[in-house]
């Protein structure tokens, strides 16, 4: 590090700001000793967020002076923030009215904002607002919030001060009311997937400050009430609320104001895969090489009923950088795959690494053991090897090859296996993969709160989950030189995750919208297959292989589509200047058209 440039460092230090969210906690760490050297950390926030509310209406070709705009005001610090912002805009010409949702607001803030002419309506009749009447009655209180909405509704922008990392469960009371009546209430965000995180640019715009006021700051579920944002200008450092399912769906565009923390002393909670980690997990072909030497996936895939599941996964590993596939199968579907790559070998034999399940069907409650599709059964007799319980030898299991367990495979899990073993479910699989351990969980709870059920799903197997989303959650075991690191966890979603700082968490969010497809899944498994196969390196990070194949996949399906679009855009930094390509929203793509383009995907991370 000692003979990084500035220049380095000043760029290492932007691309962990932009790919790496920390928690409340630690943000709050990292913010004390600069609050203790006197720096302005409110007044920073709060002129960013009027520059970024000034430029978002300006994009919109409206005036500021010709805009009205209400501030949804909370009496925390996240309230103060706004304030100062609200004054900034006032004092610019800006017609303001603040909306005190609690019992007080931010004494400092408010002076320079009532000085700067902003108007304040207070809902609560306890408030103790300075220079505003309280005590009114329950009547007239009723009537102060449905005057709020409307001002709110007709409003030009919408600026969301209620609550940041302060927030504790759910919005209550008055908050919890304006947020629904303003934006939606515990259902994820229903937006069209637009290039570049644009959204619809309709009135009133809405600008998060720190955080859309209501999502998880540390998990990002999704749990009560919420106003979705156009805009996010979050402080400090990325919380994980920016990055993760399906809260980040809420942020609309991120931009982040660097204070200058002092990263490097903290282990950030989640990471997202960028193309610099991606390609640093590809092995590159060395001179000696043979085709073992460059891996060999092993495919156990697709079925009499699903046989395009085998072609696909075949085909997205044949061409993910091994040396070769094996593929074991039905006749009909050995046929087809020999058909697609007839570089593939049939049949058994020695693997870096196995993908078992695409395309082979769930087990059917109705049938009995013998009529259990044949793939069922060679599957559940490999996973057994990899079974840590009291029947088999915990040795095996450690020794065996990774392998990914995708679809149909997923209920042949054994209870408990070493992190080498990748499951990759969907929302309703693991869902359904929790209800056969004893847990109360359906999909739409999935999908609320991804990470506390990747968490505990990971906690119950051992495995090392992928889940799949327009944003993929990714946990796992961290690397082992990792662990000794690791100063601090996030408390996420109750007492039972409260020692999640042993878990790696990734996000992966390269992929556009257009690969909500049938067979998607099917090439994912081949590609986190073979990337798992081709790894050299025995004390590799299974979570971080699993996440690069799932930002590949996603590369590769962006370059299929031709589209900009992405689940996960990292945030722009306050200050620089990122000049604003122009996105190319793309077309509707077939799996196969993504396994075609991953060799592309690979040349371009390469290069
Ligand atoms: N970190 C940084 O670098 C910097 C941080 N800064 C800013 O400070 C913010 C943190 O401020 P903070 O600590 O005052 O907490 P904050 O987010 O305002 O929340 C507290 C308020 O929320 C309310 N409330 C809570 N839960 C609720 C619920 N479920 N439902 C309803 N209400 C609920 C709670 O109400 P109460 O419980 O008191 O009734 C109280 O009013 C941070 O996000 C950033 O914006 C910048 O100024 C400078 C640098
Ligand atoms: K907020």
């Amino acid at each position: 590090m000692a003979d990084q440039t500035v220049e380095q460092k000043d760029e290492n230090r932007l691309h962990i700001l932009r790919h790496a969210a920390f928690t409340a906690a630690d943000v709050r760490a990292m913010e004390r000793p600069l609050l203790e050297t006197g720096v302005p950390l409110m007044r920073m926030a709060a002129t960013a967020t009027a520059h970024v509310t000034a430029d978002l209406l300006d994009e919109e070709g409206m005036a500021l002076e010709d805009a009205n705009i209400a501030l949804l005001a909370g009496s925390g610090d996240n309230g103060g923030d706004g304030l100062f912002a609200a004054a900034i805009l006032a004092q610019n010409g800006a017609s303001v009215t603040a909306i005190a949702v609690g019992r007080s607001l931010h004494g400092d803030a408010f002076d320079a904002f009532i000085r700067a002419g902003g108007k304040v309506l207070v809902l609560d009749p306890a408030s103790e607002v300075p220079g505003c009447a309280a005590g009114f009655s329950a009547g007239e209180a009723g009537e102060r919030l449905r005057a709020a909405i409307e001002l709110a509704r007709h409003s030009h922008v919408i600026i969301d001060a209620m609550t940041g990392i302060g927030l504790d469960g759910a919005l209550r009371g008055i908050a919890g009311t304006m947020a629904a009546s303003l934006g939606v209430d515990g259902t994820v965000p229903d937006r069209t997937a637009l290039p570049d995180g644009d959204t619809a640019g309709e009135f009133p715009l809405v600008v998060a400050v720190d955080a859309p006021s209501g999502i998880g700051i540390d998990d990002g579920a999704i749990t009560g009430p919420y106003i979705p944002a156009d805009v996010t200008v979050t402080f400090g450092a990325l919380k994980p609320a920016a990055m993760l399912p399906p809260a980040s769906y809420a942020c609309g565009r991120v931009t982040l104001v660097d204070f200058g923390f002092d990263i490097d002393g903290h282990t950030p909670f989640v990471e997202a895969v960028s193309g610099d980690n991606a390609s640093e997990t590809i092995r590159l072909p060395h001179l000696a090489d043979t085709k073992y030497a460059r891996g060999v996936t092993g495919l156990i895939t697709g079925s009499d009923r699903y046989p395009g599941a085998a072609v696909l996964s075949a085909k997205a590993a044949a061409v993910s950088n091994v040396g070769m596939i094996r593929y074991m199968g039905p006749q009909r579907a050995r046929d087809m795959v020999l058909d697609a790559v007839p570089e593939a070998v049939m049949g058994k034999g020695r693997v870096q690494a196995w993908v078992v399940g695409s395309g082979v069907p769930a087990d059917d409650p109705d049938s009995d053991e013998e009529q259990a599709d044949p793939q069922r059964q060679i599957i559940a007799k490999l996973l057994s090897h990899y079974a840590l319980d009291d029947e088999h030898d915990p040795d095996i299991a450690y020794e065996m090859p990774p392998i990914v367990v995708d679809a149909g495979a997923l209920d042949l899990l054994p209870d408990e296996v070493p992190s080498q073993v990748v499951i990759t479910p969907h929302a309703g699989e693991l869902a359904s993969l929790l209800v056969g351990r004893g847990l109360d969980v359906d999909s739409r709870d999935v999908q609320l709160e991804p990470l506390h059920w990747a968490i505990r799903a990971h906690e119950l197997t051992g495995a090392t989950v992928l889940l799949k989303g327009a944003i993929t959650v990714i946990v796992g075991e961290r690397a082992e030189d990792d662990v000794d690191d690791v100063d601090s966890g996030a408390t996420v979603h109750g007492d039972d995750d409260a020692a999640t700082s042993d878990v790696r968490v990734l996000v992966a969010g390269r992929a556009p919208a257009w690969l909500g497809t049938a067979g998607a899944g099917d090439v994912l498994a081949g590609m986190v297959g073979s990337l798992l196969a081709q790894q050299d390196d025995e004390d590799i990070s299974y979570a971080d292989v699993a996440a690069v194949g799932a930002y590949l996949h996603g590369y590769a399906a962006a370059i299929a589509s031709e589209s900009d679009q992405r689940g996960f855009n990292p945030p722009t930094i306050y200050g620089t200047t990122t000049a604003a390509p122009l996105g190319k929203l793309g077309h509707p793509i077939l799996a196969s058209a993504v396994a075609d383009a991953i060799p592309e995907a690979f040349r371009r991370l390469l290069s």
